[in-house]
């Protein structure tokens, strides 16, 4: 091959799509798809991905410039990455390098030099020494090598150099990585422990600390680092190093592994033997994955049913038909006690990706998988472009989570990329949830195609493992305690369980559902409240700091003291966050141990961990939190769940405002009694006879939905319809106006030609329809106002083509008069 067909790493619509590049001689068995490159365009040095090589050009060879250099030696992306990532770009209309980039570790995106290194331990016959044409005598020095200059020198032994990369014998590393890595930890290494009782007799009298910690080190005889040791003993490090002046220890700097959890211990365990239930569902997925079918499953299992089990079962089937499988999990459900879960069963062969990992960790866990290392990637969302050759499994845990779906560009949806990967390797797909989307619940229950799943075959664990009985629901109309007087937080029923609790020394776990429930200002005496000036919402309170904040523009004010509107000093601060909670649950239940959990708490790194870890050890009574308390945790002696404000997300302009708030509270339900002790829910409320939490109440999941279906149906929204959202901004409304109208005669006059009525209510199977333009509903952001347009569609006709077209058509106009247009495909967030 001699032409490279590159995508280059510049954003925009007029760069979406390959251009053609010279493979220099150098260069050639190397330069694959999935190569990232450097080339020259116009006067500038870019980066690129290979997506394509070919033998004639589509200009003449004698234009065409070649290809600088090549960035890595192995490409970091592969043929089937590229084409998922095709797909992707074309699904959700987004710039296919947007795709690409997304794919790649953050840590790959430099364009730093690459360095060749013989790995540790890795060993050459004299054979192999002699063949190597001096490759192998130049790595005597045992220092990295420059790729570009092992390119030059050794042009012949390219072939031997690609194999010993691939069989992980070479390493290749990026200076990147070496300024990233490297932690150095003090490390205490005391002497015999006859040695150091020797030492405490030479020790003057008075140094009681010395002795301690020698006493310490005698009886915990190993390497310890000098900070936990600090800790052990209650001394500081200045005692250890006057210690370590006189002989008795010794200090070292060793070197830290960056894999966070490489120096933890998982106690190995065995696969469970299932209930009934659970072979009844494992059995038709090992059946797929013996024979190699492309499947897709919806489980649907009531909370401590027991799904985990069997995703490792499955998993080990999968691994034992020598697979590959990725397991996605919610970010904030990545706790370490998930984690534990895949490690304890599957060891080193599981690599883990989440966003509290630091760039350099992220890579060594993306090369593990690459490198065939590990066979098992759990990770939040973006996992699912693990590096993985052979996948024969993908696990979605919490399909329903709103986090699977990315809202910034690429939008992608992971469960529709699941679908789409499973499909290019054969494999099958797992949805597990106690509360499926719609969307997952009417392709499984009906059929729906209109999903874009396809064929999805519904498994369900209705009952939790043991014969353990789902917790009783109580409501309690907040309403009511306001009439009998009682202001407080905790209505009474919910402060008599807690205080019950606290006697008995079991644990609760209280949820403060704050979305849609920020901390505004408002005047009690004309009503004013506090907004942004530059964007339509409310300012939110921020005690630490003592100002107002505009979550969206970041615009912050110093709190008012008097209403700036009628002087009154009757302003208040409105909205409970967690941080009062927990100063009312201190002042009302003296001694309670509340650990509190959200992004204030837990933005330090390990933190997560450092609070769970905590709780599960008892050292706590309450944990309190925002959604982030409501999954996948699994704690013996929590027997409480509180909810507080369960109503405060109903109210939010979105379709799926009921959905959510009905997830979301049985989830957190979920929580409580999942081991002997059985549990209590209590839900307070403003709005005691919404479906949302009544059907909670009745642990009613198919009766909720198939209510709520109706409705879906009623309106042509998901499940039986799809949308596209397109969001215009700019400083003028008019010119929005404009916009959005010529945009939507556009489509409509598309949809016309194409004979598709707009009309959706008559029951044709092929509609769109195009509502707008109208202002969204946070009105204007940073200064520019926000109109949008939705089309809602269903059936056969590729509407983001049509809307691509349709953008296309006014793009000069549109690009001239500065106005931004954003698009969402299938939008999660109508906010
Ligand atoms: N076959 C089994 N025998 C005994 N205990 C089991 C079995 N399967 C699961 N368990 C236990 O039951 C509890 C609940 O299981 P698990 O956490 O997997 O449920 P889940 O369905 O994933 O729940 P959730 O959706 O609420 O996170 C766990 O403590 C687990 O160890
Ligand atoms: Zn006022
Ligand atoms: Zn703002």
């Amino acid at each position: 091959m001699t032409v490279a067909r590159v995508i280059v790493d510049v954003p925009s619509r007029d760069t979406d799509r390959t251009f053609d590049y010279l493979i220099p001689d150098r260069l050639k068995g190397w330069v694959e798809i999935g190569s990232r490159v450097a080339v020259p365009f116009g006067p500038r040095k870019l980066q690129g991905i290979v997506t394509g090589l070919a033998d004639d050009a589509d200009v003449e060879y004698t234009k065409l410039k070649p290809i600088d250099d090549l960035l890595d030696a192995i490409p970091p992306l592969s043929k089937e990455l590229i084409t998922l990532g095709e797909w992707i770009s074309k699904r959700w209309l987004c710039p296919l390098t947007i795709v690409l980039q997304a794919m790649l570790p953050a840590a790959l995106k430099g364009r730093s030099e690459k360095y060749v290194f013989p790995a540790e331990g890795a060993q050459w016959s004299d054979e192999e020494t002699a063949q190597s044409g001096g490759l192998l005598l130049a790595f005597k020095k045992g220092e990295p090598l420059k790729l570009t200059w092992l390119l030059q020198q050794f042009p012949e032994q390219g072939d031997l150099l690609k194999r010993w990369l691939r069989q992980g014998r070479l390493e290749e590393r990026q200076k990147v990585e070496d300024r990233l890595s490297v932690k150095t930890v003090q490390t205490v290494f005391p002497s015999e422990p006859a040695m150091l009782l020797q030492a405490i007799e030479q020790l003057p009298v008075r140094a009681h600390k010395q002795r301690e910690v020698l006493l310490y080190l005698a009886e915990h005889n190993e390497p310890l680092a000098v900070l936990k040791l600090t800790e052990a003993v209650a001394t500081t490090s200045s005692t250890i190093r006057s210690l370590a002046e006189r002989g008795w220890i010794e200090i070292r700097s060793i070197t830290e592994d960056r894999d966070p959890y490489a120096n933890r211990d998982f106690p190995a365990t065995a696969p469970m033997k299932l209930t009934p239930a659970q072979s009844d569902v494992l059995t038709p997925i090992q059946s797929a994955l013996d024979q190699g079918g492309n499947e897709t499953f919806l489980l649907h299992g009531v909370t401590g049913s027991g799904k985990t089990e069997v995703y490792l079962q499955a998993i080990q089937r999968c691994l034992e038909l020598g697979r590959e499988a990725i397991v996605l999990v919610p970010e904030i459900a990545l706790t370490p006690q998930m984690v534990e879960r895949f490690k304890s069963r599957f060891g080193a062969r599981v690599a883990v990706l989440h966003s509290r990992l630091s760039q350099g960790e992220r890579y060594d866990e993306w090369r593990k998988i690459r490198e065939g290392r590990a066979q098992v990637a759990v990770g939040a969302r973006s996992a699912i472009f693990a590096p993985f050759a052979s996948i024969g499994l993908i696990v979605i845990d919490e399909e329903h989570e709103t986090s699977y779906k990315q809202e910034e560009s690429p939008k992608y949806h992971a469960r529709d990329v699941a679908v789409e990967r499973a499909r290019l390797h054969g494999a099958v797909v797992v949805l597990g949830s106690a509360t499926p989307a719609l969307e997952t619940y009417e392709a499984a229950a009906h059929g729906g195609h209109e999903t874009g799943l396809g064929d999805t075959i519904y498994l369900s664990l209705p009952e939790r493992v043991a014969n353990r009985p789902l917790p009783g629901v109580s409501i309690v109309d907040m309403r009511e305690e306001l009439k009998l007087g009682n202001r407080a937080m905790f209505s009474r029923p919910l402060a008599d369980a807690i205080r019950d609790r606290l006697e008995k020394q079991e644990q609760m776990v209280l949820l403060l559902n704050r979305r849609g429930y920020a901390t505004f200002v408002m005047c009690r005496s004309c009503g004013y409240t506090a907004a942004c000036p530059h964007c339509e919402i409310s300012l939110t309170h921020h005690k630490g700091s003592q100002n107002l904040r505009c979550h969206y523009c970041g615009y912050a004010e110093v709190e008012p003291k008097t209403c700036p509107s009628c002087e009154s000093p009757h302003i208040r601060f409105f909205g409970t966050g967690t941080q009062k909670v927990e100063e009312s649950l201190a002042e009302t239940f003296p001694g309670i141990r509340v650990i509190r959990m959200d992004v204030d708490t837990t933005t330090e790194k390990g933190s997560h961990e450092k609070w769970l870890t905590e709780f599960r050890e008892r050292r706590a009574d309450v944990l309190l939190g925002t959604q982030m308390v409501a999954k996948g945790l699994d704690f013996p002696f929590v027997t409480l769940v509180g909810v507080l404000a369960a109503d405060a997300a109903l109210r939010l302009p979105d379709f799926r405002a009921s959905e959510r708030t009905f997830q979301l509270l049985t989830q957190v339900a979920g929580r409580a009694g999942r081991h002997e002790l059985p549990g209590e829910v209590i839900i307070q409320t403003y709005d005691p006879e919404h479906e949302s939490i009544t059907s909670v109440q009745g642990h009613d999941y198919n009766g909720f939905v198939e209510r709520a279906l109706v409705l879906r149906k009623q309106l042509g929204y998901p499940p039986y319809g799809r949308l596209i959202s397109i969001t215009f901004s700019h400083e003028s409304v008019p010119m929005l106006l404009s916009t959005g109208e010529r945009f939507a005669s556009g489509m409509r006059e598309k949809a016309a030609a194409l004979g598709i009525r707009n009309d959706f209510d008559r029951g044709e199977r092929t509609a769109l329809e195009v509502l707008g333009p109208v202002s969204s509903p946070i009105a204007r952001l940073k200064d520019r106002y926000r109109f949008q347009c939705m089309v809602k569609y269903r059936g056969d006709v590729d509407a983001s083509l049509l809307v691509s077209q349709a953008l296309e058509e006014m793009g000069e106009a549109v690009k001239r008069n500065g106005v931004l247009v954003s698009v969402d495909v299938d939008p999660q967030m109508m906010l």
